[in-house]
């Protein structure tokens, strides 16, 4: 047996079937002994008819200690383990593990199941894998986002843990950015400030009514399956756009910033809360049929030409090369030009129009309702935020639009839908751009001069344009004129991207050594 690559070699019985098991520093792999009587009445060492399977060490979720009384005795082949080759496995189980965690559950998110479903299918796999955790059932709207920002004693965990939809996700990472910054002396308020990257991890057990954000950066809405992520340590890291109004810090948003369309389902399924997640689908089919349409000036920064195009089809999927490309770029560039001197540098682009819908997704915003999500090419960590602009259109038209959400046709093959890849982009809306307005009140012009000039402005006459709201995550925002700007990879969630193949199936594997 080759040292390095083959430490350990043993036969395994479990229920009657016997198997060939191998540890090496990086893997534990088992293979099926077959038994083949029928044939030539001896056992067939090797026969691959049940087939191999392997896991990674980095994957394996626990390992318990036998003693001499184990199992393995019978086959009388385990060999102690040399001391180092020992401490590189011991280290590559151990690697990026959380062994304290904080966690915040909201009892009356999505279906009101996430304190039954963190007590059922969560806390059995964090004590079976030898986490602790301090467990913090939220009592009120807030209470994890203040605990975290003003009194948890955050040197004591290895990560955050929020058990509730988008909108307790958007809670904790709040909490955790504020914080963050607070001790690190940086002023929320001001734009131009370069944000401090958040130390610990935040886990997410979906428990909510969309669970976009959960959905998008594991590929699935599974309570065990982000679970076994938090576990073993995994680590994504997650761009942040800060919203101002003009020089006040509004939120911070990593999935959609919607205004029109979404804005309105929002403004109106919060009146229906009590029907769970339902509500969505309701207000959206009655914000449909009023086809409102909302006027205003979208102005942007786009990204950079290495960071590829919202309709290049290259889809965020674990280890994407675009945003390990950015985690590169950001330390190269961190001793040279600070960002807000190289986009002084840039230009930026203006567009005026009637808008159906003007949506940011800064990641693509997949969820149950819509698998490949608002922008399916968008990055989890590139710096930048999907900016889509869907111009007034006939019903037909936005219909045809929105159902392309929950198909594999492009949603943006229209010619009243534009995208631009950004990395800071403002909306104005109409009214506030008439400034002349104020001026003529405050000028002391007459009743019928003030009314002609606005005529002038609108054109029909007493029509004064109305606002939506924006949807920055889930939440209404109090200000329809905002700032937005993307901070690269500000946070890191325990979760991989996307993974083509799922890799859970022989995760379980709980094996004795
Ligand atoms: N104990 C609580 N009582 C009332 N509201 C709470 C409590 N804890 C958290 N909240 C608030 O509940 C809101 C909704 O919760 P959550 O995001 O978990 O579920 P959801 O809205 O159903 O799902 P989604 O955001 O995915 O659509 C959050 O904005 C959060 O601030
Ligand atoms: C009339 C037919 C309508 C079909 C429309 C289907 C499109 C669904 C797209 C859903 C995208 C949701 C993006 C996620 C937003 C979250 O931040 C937020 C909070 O959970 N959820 C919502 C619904 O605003
Ligand atoms: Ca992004």
């Amino acid at each position: 047996m080759e040292k390095q690559s083959r430490l350990l070699c043993s036969e395994l019985c479990v229920q009657r079937r016997l198997f060939e098991v191998t540890l090496n520093c990086t893997v534990l792999a088992w293979k099926d002994i077959q038994i083949d009587k029928k044939h030539t009445g001896r056992a067939i060492y090797g026969a691959v008819k049940a087939g191999s399977h392997c896991v990674p060490v980095c994957e394996i979720i626990a390992v318990q200690e036998k003693e001499d009384d184990s199992p393995c005795k019978d086959t009388g082949k385990w060999q102690k383990v040399p001391q180092s080759p020992a401490d590189s496995c011991q280290h590559a189980f151990t690697a990026n593990r959380p062994k304290y965690l904080l966690v915040y559950i909201n009892p009356y998110g999505g279906k009101q199941r996430g304190k039954q479903i963190y007590d059922h299918k969560v806390a059995p796999i964090f004590s079976r894998a030898s986490i602790s955790t301090d467990v913090i059932v939220t009592e009120h709207a807030n209470h994890a986002r203040d605990h975290l920002k003003m009194e948890a004693d955050l040197k004591k965990y290895d990560g955050v843990v929020c058990v509730g939809g988008d909108g307790m996700f958007s809670e904790i990472m709040h909490g955790l950015v504020s914080r963050t910054q607070q001790e690190a002396g940086v002023d929320d308020n001001s734009m131009e400030e370069t944000l401090m990257p958040c130390g610990l991890r935040i886990g997410i057990i979906p428990a909510g009514s969309t669970d976009c954000i959960c959905y998008a950066t594991v590929g699935s809405n599974d309570p065990v399956t982000s679970a076994l992520h938090i576990v073993v340590g995994d680590s994504q890291p997650m761009d942040v756009c800060s919203v101002h109004n003009e020089d006040h810090f509004l939120r911070y948003s990593v999935s959609l910033l919607g205004y029109g369309f979404y804005g309105d389902v929002l403004t109106d399924s919060e009146r229906k809360r009590w029907m769970g997640p339902a509500r969505y689908d309701i207000s959206g089919v009655k914000t449909f049929l009023s086809h409102r349409y909302y006027e205003g000036t979208v102005s942007f920064l786009p990204a950079e030409g290495n960071s590829g195009t919202p309709r290049d089809k290259m889809q965020c999927r674990s280890g994407c090369s675009i945003c390990q490309q950015t985690s590169s770029d950001k330390l190269v560039s961190k001793n040279e030009d600070s960002v807000s001197d190289a986009e002084c540098r840039d230009t930026w682009t203006v567009i005026r129009g009637k808008f159906l819908a003007i949506n940011a997704a800064s990641m693509s915003c997949a969820c149950p309702r819509s698998p490949k999500g608002l922008s399916p090419s968008a990055h989890l960590a590139d710096g930048t935020t999907d900016l889509i602009l869907v111009r007034k259109c006939s019903r037909l038209n936005f219909l045809r639009h929105l159902l392309r959400h929950t198909n594999k046709d492009d949603q943006f093959d229209h010619s009243f839908v534009e995208v631009y890849r950004v990395k800071q982009f403002r909306f104005t809306p109409r009214y506030q751009e008439c400034d002349s307005e104020v001026d003529l009140r405050e000028s002391g012009a007459t009743g019928k001069q003030f009314l002609s000039q606005i005529c002038r402005e609108h054109r029909a006459c007493g029509c004064m344009p109305s606002q939506s709201n924006w949807n920055c995550d889930g939440e209404i925002l109090p200000h329809t004129a905002i700032q937005v700007r993307v901070h690269s990879q500000l946070i890191k969630l325990f979760a991989r991207g996307i993974e083509e193949q799922p890799v859970f199936e022989d995760l379980y594997a709980h094996c004795a050594i």
